[in-house]
């Protein structure tokens, strides 16, 4: 069935479910001639919940069976107090407006004592993981038993419609086969295009800096990669720096960042909208076009976006930014290498950048903590497999990580790189804390060489970020031009929109929101609630 067509499939689903069972109950009664009269409606609301149940219970238990017979276990199900989950259901929409980022699924999984869980809401299987070996077999080494799947491409298909993000099999390798020229080294290492572009952001910075106001970073990172990646990929520049820029102090909020009220900004605000959109879909599970049934909420949105380019190296600068300003020191020694390597003035090279190891401690210490990409999904395709033993998060946890655990055919995994990369099983007490140094200390850069995927902010396996090495240049490039300019980065509490502060409830929670400045959000990809408002201060040395 095409993705598009969601409301046949949601039809589908209604006849079997309703339909189905009604309409066998009634032919029972007419062969018994039976007349319920006014009894009719209730009985066959009840055989209907019957019959779900039954056929749920069924299914369970032909799971366990196939799962004894090759020696793995079932994943641990999240057991709600109401029908079919439906709390937890409700909690975890309401989390995503109110709690830290993906807070609901670890507070799951310390609740279980596991890593991987079956919601199972409203009956139908629904698997969540932070463990990192059913990580690293989803996306490598048991790569050909899973796919985007059915639900994933019902949700995007507008979107994304046939490009590689949304894509399986001859048709997503036709995509990486045509897209992997445009990688070249040589194309990326042109570094005349990325000195364009931040030439053009930080005259911007400056002319902001020089009249001491703030500028919302997550704003202007956005409008330089989507220019440079515009140029890079499609040899046409969007231009977007040039539109207007938002006030501060007198932007409102938008869906995700900070709004504006030109072209750029009804693009924006429509590309912010289809992405939170997309987000809810995913909650809802396969129920969400129910809401949808009249109106597809994305039409209007993709009517207004041309591409699909999120920067998401915008998104990992504007987070490095954020640590560069509760961390001054940082940027003091990430500057006094910048200066000592590239001079005050000169433009970084390939080879420049490559020896700069503090600077990229920091880019991937920011990327360990803020993946761009902090949650993603997969689903099985038409058989079951076993994923292996979990890893040693919960070593004496229910999920008994010794066991290979059962994984159903045609049912989706969401597996989450941030809660991996923040695990103190993998990254020592401290793995909460920004400390670009566990890059350069031998110890801890040889617990990471040992077991490379319990950092994958660029996916890993075959369907790895095409994009990887651009972004390191790119980032590179633009925080070496930044630094030279700039010593000093202050947040401006004072300018972030009404609702974008965190809440103060948080003070009180464990984890990193106890300390937290900014609200950090996921919608498909991370980003700072109501922009990140800071004021660059020029360096004077
Ligand atoms: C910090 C920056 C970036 C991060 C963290 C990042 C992360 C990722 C991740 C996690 C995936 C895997 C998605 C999945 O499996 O569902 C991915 C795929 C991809 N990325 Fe990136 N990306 C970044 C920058 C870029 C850039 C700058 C480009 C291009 C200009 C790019 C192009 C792509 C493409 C084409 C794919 C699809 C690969 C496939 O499905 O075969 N990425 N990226």
């Amino acid at each position: 069935m095409n993705p598009a067509n969601y409301r046949a499939r949601l039809l589908w689903d209604c006849f079997r479910i309703f339909v189905i069972p009604a309409s066998v109950l009634s032919s029972v009664l007419l062969l018994l001639g039976y007349q319920l009269g006014l009894l009719s409606i209730p009985t066959h609301l009840g055989f209907i919940l019957l019959w779900g149940t039954l056929k749920s219970l069924y299914a369970e238990s032909k799971q366990e069976k196939e799962a004894r017979a090759i020696g793995a276990k079932t994943i641990p199900c999240v057991i709600g107090k109401w029908p079919g989950n439906v709390d937890v259901l409700f909690r975890m929409v309401k989390a995503f407006k109110n709690s830290y980022v993906l807070d609901v699924y670890l507070e799951l999984f310390e609740e279980y004592q596991c890593t991987t869980l079956n919601l199972r809401v409203l009956w139908r299987d629904n698997i969540i993981s932070m463990d990192q070996e059913h990580a690293k077999y989803v996306t490598s080494t048991g790569f050909s038993q899973f796919w985007r799947g059915i639900s994933q491409k019902e949700r995007m298909e507008l979107f994304l419609g046939e490009g590689i993000f949304n894509r399986d099999d001859e048709k997503w390798k036709m995509h990486r086969n045509m897209t992997r020229p445009f990688f070249s080294r040589e194309r990326f290492s042109d570094f005349e295009l990325f000195e364009r572009h931040c030439a053009r952001t930080i005259s911007i910075l400056s002319s902001l800096e020089a009249s001491g106001t703030a500028c919302d970073a997550q704003d202007l990172y956005g409008r330089f990669s989507l220019d440079a990646a515009s140029e890079f990929l499609m040899g046409k520049n969007l231009d977007t720096l040039s539109a207007s820029l938002p006030v501060a102090g007198k932007t409102a909020m938008g869906p995700k960042g900070s709004a504006t009220e030109d072209h750029w900004g009804s693009f924006t605000r429509a590309f912010e909208m289809a992405q939170l959109n997309i987000t809810h879909r995913g909650r809802l599970g396969a129920i969400w076009p129910l809401f949808e049934l009249f109106k597809d909420k994305n039409e209007e949105h993709c009517k207004v976006i041309r591409a699909w380019m999120d920067p998401l190296t915008a998104c990992a600068l504007t987070f490095l930014t954020y640590f560069l300003a509760i961390h001054p020191d940082v940027a003091t020694k990430m500057r006094a290498e910048i200066l000592e390597y590239c001079g005050p003035t000169s433009p970084p090279t390939f080879d420049n950048i490559k020896r700069m190891k503090y600077m990229r401690a920091v880019i991937n210490e920011t990327l360990r903590l803020f993946p761009p990409v902090p949650l993603n999904v997969r689903e099985t395709r038409t058989s079951s497999c076993v994923l292996p033993p979990s890893d040693c998060t919960f070593s004496t946890g229910s999920g008994d990580s010794k066991s290979p655990l059962y994984m159903p055919a045609k049912t989706t995994i969401l597996y989450l790189p941030l809660l991996i990369q923040r695990n103190p099983a993998h990254w020592g007490a401290d793995a909460d804390e920004f400390k670009p140094e566990r890059w350069i200390d031998p110890e801890s850069v040889a617990r990471y060489v040992a077991n490379p995927t319990i950092f994958t902010p660029f996916s890993a396996g075959p369907r790895i970020c095409i994009g990887q090495n651009y972004a390191y240049n790119e980032m590179s490039y633009f925080l070496v031009r930044l630094l030279q300019k700039f010593d000093k980065f202050t947040l401006c509490p004072e300018f972030q929109p009404e609702g974008s502060l965190p809440p103060l409830e948080w003070k009180n929670r464990k984890g990193r929101q106890a300390y937290e400045q900014i609200w950090p959000s996921a919608a498909l990809t991370l980003y700072v609630k109501g922009g990140l408002w800071v004021k660059f201060h020029r360096a004077r040395s």
